[in-house]
């Protein structure tokens, strides 16, 4: 089947979020530079981290397939925490979130016959959690790859009390505003 789209992620969530709306794509990861702008606030952050990683596979492809990149960021305090580098790492991370509310942020960036971008901000109350439970989570595997060392799509679910906004965002591809981008490239989800 003919892709509609290059997938600019090594996320698995994000393909297995654009398989749930049908849309057919081929991967094509890159690797670019994620560290913040000193001073950067965490929507420029997401907004400009999706966009270079948009252009960085577009430079690198010699196709004219539309290139869609995406950029997650657990966001505590206005402070944006990124993935885990140990168990010790993510246990401070998840101490911070216990009991209290953050945001996540997504930034979807689409270039294809011209450069789209969308970002969705989600509120996230996490219930307390014990010093137990944070390290039998680590144990579990899941937190390792993750923007704030945990998955709402996984065990998390398990903290988490509520959530205001986009489950597909937190996840790590806003679906909502991903189609909106899509139809703009002339891609429909459904008729
Ligand atoms: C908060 C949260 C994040 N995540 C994941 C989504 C992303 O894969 C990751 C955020 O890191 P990103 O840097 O956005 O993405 P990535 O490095 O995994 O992939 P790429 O840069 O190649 O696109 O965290 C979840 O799976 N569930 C969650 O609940």
């Amino acid at each position: 089947m003919t892709p509609q789209l290059v997938l600019a992620s090594a996320s698995p969530r994000r393909s297995e979020l654009l398989r749930q709306i049908g849309i057919r794509h081929l991967i094509h990861a890159v690797d670019i530079d994620e560290t913040p702008w000193p001073g950067e606030s965490p929507l420029a952050y997401v907004e400009r981290v999706a966009s270079e990683k948009s252009a960085a596979c577009r430079a690198l492809r010699g196709d004219a397939l539309p290139v869609l990149a995406a950029d997650t960021s657990v966001v505590c305090d206005g402070e944006i925490m990124g993935k885990p580098e140990n168990g010790r790492h993510a246990a401070r991370m998840l101490t911070r979130l216990s009991g209290r509310e953050h945001q996540v942020y997504s930034a979807v960036s689409l270039r294809g016959d011209g450069h789209w971008q969308a970002v969705s901000v989600s509120r996230v109350k996490f219930r307390c959690l014990s010093e137990a439970e944070i390290g039998a989570y680590w144990d579990s595997g899941e937190p390792r790859d993750k923007a704030g060392g945990y998955a709402i799509q996984g065990l998390a679910s398990i903290f988490i009390e509520s959530i205001t906004g986009s489950f597909s965002g937190v996840m790590g591809l806003p679906l909502f505003e991903t189609a909106q981008l899509l139809a703009k490239q002339g891609i429909r989800v459904i008729a």
